[in-house]
């Protein structure tokens, strides 16, 4: 085999003089390409039996450096490489035989044609029987609705993601909003919290202190080289779960299965990372099964350094547009890493900021049914961190926006519950930074129901993580002061949200405009169906990603969240509405994707922060054709 560097692998991945077995097949180009880790690094690699396969024809590998390739210069990292660092010695084959068949990003499993099995040493590997793949979607599907318990689902996804790459998303595009609470939450929530039993194939790079002064050479283990995306996590606010380690990969696999399904991305730009610093759940370090360090976590400088070389290996190997997206770290370190990366790298906070997005969205939609403009409206949050002090700063500035009043002033409009009560003027010295903006003159107040009734919103928001907070009393009170009330339940899973889709109909009498974070199904009451919406960041992340790369962003602006507000708000239809909806069903995601992308990207056009030139004149048209596909490919 012959080790093989960037420039050869754009121009010509057909290498000639190649010692490989299959070499005849390399000039084909759709031959399955192959790169394979030898010698010390890959021994290293375990379980991938330091073989992995790449999904590039020659034709796409040259695409990618035209297109949306993230700015890699020195994919194998051996050019700049110091002479004392360690490098992967990467090489080229074409994957045949029983090791095509075991290789995810090209198994069809039966849809392999006569031709290709025969070409590629499949014969007697796999039955006489050929499918197509539109039968395999339905025979999965078909299996999957035989699971009776939800993880089983899940598991039953995630084996099939690791066996057939293309069948699974093309199963997941085609029954998204029936698969969606599978692979995402709540049944992700369940996954992480038994993460440890059901483990069987790793998912995602793990990148523990123990990797602390390797991170650049663990990056480096990883088989794909054009990332694009990274969802990263440590595991500390796993959905409402609190602290669940590294079992929290499950989150990152998610989100990054969602950019792939529902925003186009290719999954072979995708990298799922845990970064593991330990846990201070007790259970898990006592269990037999965790996956992670068994040790507290680690914090202050111990905690920033891990975090620091993480970050600048990312950059010195994806280059400075690949996409970092934080998810679900703990609000003391959130809004500071945000701070902190936000002015050198392409980070994005999903908590603070998609959400932020998607709940500004419905609200804007909501104003269709409840009329009048944001501004003519009071909002009361119970949860003041990430998700709540992240929605209530976007809430604010498109008041300011809109009204050109300073943001100061339009904050006003916007009051937090934490658990401690009210946050008002009198308690902002001991204050976390993130909420004292939202420290207004009021007199103390301590429940949630006292204060509904003081400040009288018409829109009340539950981001505290804690299950069954909207109580019937707190329900009733918004429902006295509303015509319509606006309620959203948006903690996960759906143990958590703060109160169901019935109660929220039944003690407001069918009023209520409710959406939650986890799907809860259309409730009958008094004679009439009502239809939920959910209201999860999963609407915006993949569409505004896939608008940030797709454009060559360099950084994230507010301005790009309050675009993926409208293009989203846009999208609800006269039919949505009439069935009281605030935001469009999941079924179009992809299409809803694109104009989230298109938005975003000419957001950032208009900003000066795209540098893919000329920016296309037809950024929608230029989103759907960025997009993956999971239809199968044939193989010469
Ligand atoms: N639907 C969606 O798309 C999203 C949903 N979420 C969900 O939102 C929830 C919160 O996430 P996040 O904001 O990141 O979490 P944080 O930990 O940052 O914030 C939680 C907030 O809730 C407050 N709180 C906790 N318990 C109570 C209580 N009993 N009464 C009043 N306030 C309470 C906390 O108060 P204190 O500060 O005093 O401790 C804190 O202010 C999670 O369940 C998460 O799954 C998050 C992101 C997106
Ligand atoms: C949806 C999401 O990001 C969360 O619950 O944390
Ligand atoms: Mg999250």
């Amino acid at each position: 085999m012959i080790s093989l560097n960037r420039s050869c692998f754009l121009s010509n991945p057909g290498i000639s003089g190649t010692r490989s077995p299959f070499s005849h097949s390399q000039k084909r180009r759709s031959a399955p390409l192959k790169v394979v880790a030898l010698g010390t690094n890959a021994a290293r690699t375990g379980e991938r039996n330091g073989s992995v396969v790449m999904e590039n024809t020659a034709k796409e590998a040259v695409e990618l450096k035209s297109t949306v390739h993230g700015g890699v210069k020195d994919v194998y990292g051996e050019d700049t490489a110091s002479e004392d660092q360690l490098v992967t010695p990467w090489s080229v084959s074409v994957a045949s035989g029983y090791t095509l068949i075991r290789d995810p990003h090209h198994n069809k499993g039966l849809a392999f044609t006569e031709k290709e099995r025969d070409a590629h040493y499949l014969c007697g590997l796999l039955p006489p029987v050929v499918i197509s793949q539109e039968l395999q979607v339905k025979k999965m599907i078909n299996a999957i609705r035989q699971y009776q318990v939800p993880l089983q689902k899940y598991i039953a996804m995630m084996d099939l993601q690791g066996r057939n790459e293309k069948l699974f998303y093309k199963v997941l595009i085609e029954h998204v909003e029936e698969l969606l609470p599978v692979v995402y939450t709540p049944t992700v929530g369940e996954a992480c919290q038994k993460y440890g039993s059901i483990f069987t194939n790793p998912q995602g790079l793990f990148i523990s202190l123990k990797e602390k002064g390797k991170i650049l050479e663990v990056l480096r283990n990883w088989p794909e080289k054009n990332i694009q995306v990274i969802v990263v996590t440590d595991g500390e606010r796993i959905l409402g779960l609190g602290d669940l380690g590294c079992h929290g990969m499950g989150i990152p696999v998610g989100k990054l299965s969602l950019y792939s399904a529902l925003g186009g991305v290719r999954p072979s730009a995708c990298l799922p990372v845990t970064i593991d610093v330990g846990t201070n759940n007790e259970k898990l370090l006592e269990d037999e099964f965790y996956i992670g360090l068994r040790q507290k976590r680690a914090t202050g400088q111990e905690y920033a350094e891990l975090l620091q070389e993480f970050m600048t290996a990312v950059k010195q190997n994806y280059g400075e547009k690949v996409l970092v997206q934080f998810e679900d770290f703990a609000n003391h370190n959130a809004f500071d890493l945000l701070a902190k990366y936000g002015a050198t790298h392409l980070v994005f906070n999903d908590d603070i900021q998609g959400t932020a997005s998607v709940v500004l969205a419905g609200l804007m939609s909501s104003l269709k049914l409840v009329g009048g403009s944001l501004a003519d409206h009071t909002f009361l949050f119970l949860g003041a961190g990430e998700a709540g002090t992240g929605i209530a700063e976007l809430i604010a500035l498109e008041i300011s926006k809109q009204t050109n009043a300073p943001v100061e002033e339009t904050r006003k409009k916007v009051w937090l519950v934490d658990s401690k009560g009210l946050i008002v003027s009198s308690r902002l010295e001991s204050l976390q930074h993130f909420k004292k903006p939202w420290a207004h003159e009021h007199e103390p107040v301590n429940t949630l129901v006292d204060a509904v009734n003081a400040i009288k919103p018409t829109v009340l928001i539950g981001t505290s993580g804690v299950g069954r907070t909207f109580t019937k009393e707190v329900v009733e009170a918004m429902a006295t002061n509303n015509e319509r009330p606006i309620i959203l339940a948006l903690s996960n899973p759906t143990s958590q949200s703060e109160c169901t889709a019935e109660e929220a109909y039944t003690w407001t009498q069918g009023r209520a405009i409710y959406c939650s974070g986890s799907p809860f199904p259309p409730v009958e009451y008094e004679g009439k169906v009502y239809t939920p919406g959910q209201s999860n960041n999963a609407y915006i992340f993949p569409g505004f990603g896939l608008g940030l790369i797709m454009s060559g962003t360099i950084r994230v602006h507010d301005d790009m969240l309050l675009a993926a507000s409208e293009a989203l708000a846009s999208q609800v239809s006269g039919e949505d509405y009439d069935k009281g909806l605030i935001y469009p069903p999941f079924t179009n995601i992809r299409k809803i994707s694109a104009h989230i992308a298109a938005k975003v990207a000419a957001k950032s056009y208009e900003l000066g922060l795209a540098t893919r030139l000329p920016e296309p004149k037809d950024l929608f048209q230029y989103a759907e054709s960025c997009m993956y596909s999971p239809t199968y490919r044939s193989f010469r």
